[in-house]
């Protein structure tokens, strides 16, 4: 077996950290059985993919299949043995019993957990298990004043209406989850919830210590500048106003991320003080941060989660909200809740019946989008796309409307060129104008120029990857007179920050420009400028060691970022990461305008077709309650 595994790291099939796994179990118990063993390894694999577990089941129905082996392009010669052929004529029971025999299986302390047909690394099962301990510890529901209905009407007008039930399952659970597409009003529903509950608590002589998070400093910086609108707009008393927060953090620094550690400086011994927790952008958060976050919450703090849980999953392993908006769609109210809404709305809500669990009665999904209309091409398309139907799809983006384009890419990338030529032209043209104005006013005027336009793309390496796109953009840039050079540091330079940078406070997704300044002794030096609140932090382009061009960026660095016009460019042939979410997150990143581009059109009907499941025993956890 272990030469087996050699043969795939070789190969780039598996990690090295995997077959390092392995050797450390075997260690362990020399009398390891191979099958476990491989076990072993392909949980690990599973796990760098995303994956809280691995599912035995399914592995051997399509091992290759499942771990998408062998890679993209590896075509060659002498293959060594795949998955699918060391497990063919296994059988399930037989696999199992080899598992559960071993000592580093199920007992105190063990390496792996297995669950039913889920092999589990400890940690993994660990998190699993806390989140769904923490969540299932808040699903009483709680008692709800009859002065609601009123209040709740006044807020949001009399009749059926997402926003409001979803507001009036907040003041019934101390769990719950809002989610919906882009523009359904998740922000709007919860500062008027904040509002609300802010009001009467202080009419009660309390205040709550509210406080709202993101996973990304991007999505905290967005989400601030929505709260503060929707705060400004609320008809309520200015002391009310007042006691409701509008600057939202990072979920990092909310629990003190103490510096290299994976440990926070708060959990359950030293809890958050706070009596409301609102996290947006919820499907951004991932496993092991869940399940620190709900450690560090006081059993008495309530906490609303808001996302949409049809994009993409966290970037590190597990799908939260996915898992937990499981079913979302068709409501699954209990008789209990259905009676309270239905005395909500004055509406029959039978229709929303279907699929009952206890997870289901915390949970409400807007169905509304107020910025795309049912006539907005960007609205219909990601409609389509989330449904899976890509015939749709083509047709809306043939159709030439205003707000969706279709452009196809040749390998010369002319197209592509002129595009973002075009695109990045105004940020270009604002960097030149206003240089005169004051430094920071024109840094912001700089930046904000360049969130208007936005490429994105699948993937990292090759000619339609991020590192292909930036390239190939900063030198049509340089090519056409805009930009000085197109390496190293120069000015007009827009990069994106790749990890945390907790010494320079900046965080993984912060999109910083760098632009020549002239300093208080007249020299000229190179900066780059980020937006944080309330101003720019500028830094030396020598000090950022974690940082990359961001002409183009992945799609899954986009989460949490909106753009004017936002380009999605396909890659040239099919690969794992090519997925319905992938599209549809990246279509949802648009605000007025979305350009498909792509070299072969049939490509986006097998990413729509295609969705991931992310393998984890959340869904399961919740299913019996
Ligand atoms: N009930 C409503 N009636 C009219 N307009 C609304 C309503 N709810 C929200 N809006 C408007 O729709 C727009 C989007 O709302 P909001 O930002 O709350 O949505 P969201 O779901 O948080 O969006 P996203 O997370 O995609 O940015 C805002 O301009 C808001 O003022």
């Amino acid at each position: 077996m272990l030469e087996l595994l050699d043969a795939w790291v070789e190969r780039g099939w598996l990690r090295r950290i995997d077959r390092a796994l392995v050797r450390w179990l075997k260690e362990l118990e020399p009398s390891t059985p191979e099958p476990l063993l491989l076990a072993a390894a392909l949980c690990s694999h599973q796990y760098g993919r995303g994956h809280i577990c691995l599912d035995l089941s399914a592995t051997l129905l399509d091992a290759d299949a499942t771990l998408s082996l062998p890679p993209e392009g590896d075509l060659g010669e002498e293959m060594p043995t795949k998955p699918s052929q060391w497990l063919e004529g296994t059988q399930l029971e037989g696999w199992l019993a080899a598992i559960k025999g071993s000592p580093l299986v199920n007992t105190e302390a063990s390496p792996l957990v297995l669950v039913e047909n889920r092999l589990y690394l400890r940690r993994n099962h660990g998190f699993e298990q806390a989140v769904a301990g923490h969540i299932t510890d808040r699903l009483a529901p709680m008692e709800v004043s009859p002065e609601l209905k009123p209040q709740l009407d006044a807020l949001f007008g009399p009749g059926l209406n997402w926003q409001k039930l979803a507001c009036g399952l907040a003041f019934r659970m101390p769990f719950t989850i809002i989610t919906g597409g882009p523009g359904t009003g998740k922000t709007t529903t919860v500062v008027r919830l904040l509002g609300l509950k802010q009001q009467l608590a202080l009419a009660s002589g309390q205040k709550l210590r509210i406080g709202l998070a993101a996973p990304t400093g991007k999505a905290a910086a967005r989400l601030t500048e929505s709260i503060r609108g929707a705060v400004e707009k609320l008809a309520l008393p200015d002391a009310v106003k007042a006691a409701i927060p509008v600057e939202v953090t990072t979920l990092h620094k909310l629990l003190g991320v103490i510096p290299q550690s994976r440990h926070f400086r708060h959990h359950h011994q030293n809890p958050l003080h706070l009596d409301l927790l609102v996290v947006d952008e919820a499907s951004m958060v991932d496993l092991e941060m869940m399940s620190a976050l709900l450690d560090a919450l006081p059993a008495s703090a309530q906490l609303i989660l808001l996302g949409d849980k049809d994009q993409l999953a966290s970037v590190e392993a597990g799908s939260v909200l996915g898992d937990l908006c499981q079913g979302a769609d068709l409501g699954g109210y209990d008789a209990d809740t259905q009676h309270f809404l239905e005395g909500l709305c004055g509406e029959s809500l039978a229709a929303f019946t279907q699929g009952q669990s206890a997870l289901a009665q915390c949970r409400a999904m807007l169905r509304v989008s107020h910025r795309f209309g049912s006539d907005s091409g960007i609205g219909q398309l990601a409609r389509a796309v989330n449904l899976g139907q890509s015939e749709a799809a083509l047709k809306l983006l043939r159709e030439n409307r205003d707000d969706l384009k279709l452009l196809p890419i040749k390998d010369d990338g002319v197209a592509l060129s002129r595009l973002a030529i075009e695109g990045y032209r105004g940020y270009l043209q604002v960097l030149n104008a206003e240089r005169s104005s004051e430094r920071d006013a024109w840094a912001a005027k700089v930046l904000a120029a360049f969130g208007r336009f936005q490429m994105l793309c699948a993937l990292r390496k090759g000619p339609f990857g991020v590192e292909g796109l930036n390239q190939q953009i900063a030198e049509a840039l340089k090519a056409n007179g805009q930009l000085e050079n197109d390496h190293g540091w120069y000015e007009g330079r827009p990069v994106l920050v790749t990890r945390n940078n907790y010494t320079l406070e900046l965080m993984n997704g912060d999109v910083g420009i760098c632009l020549r300044v002239v300093e208080a002794d007249g020299s000229q030096r190179l900066r780059v400028a980020f937006p944080v609140v309330g101003g720019i932090k500028w830094v030396l382009p020598s000090r950022l060691s974690d940082v990359e061009t961001v002409f183009a960026m992945t799609v899954h660095k986009s989460q949490g970022s909106e753009f004017d016009h936002t380009v999605l460019v396909l890659p040239d042939t099919l690969s794992p990461v090519l997925t319905r979410e992938l599209v549809y997150t990246g279509i949802t990143r648009a605000k007025s305008c979305f350009t498909l581009a792509a070299p072969k059109l049939g490509l986006l009907a097998a990413a729509v077709e295609r969705k991931v499941e992310r393998a984890s025993g959340l869904r399961e956890a919740f299913a019996g309650l």
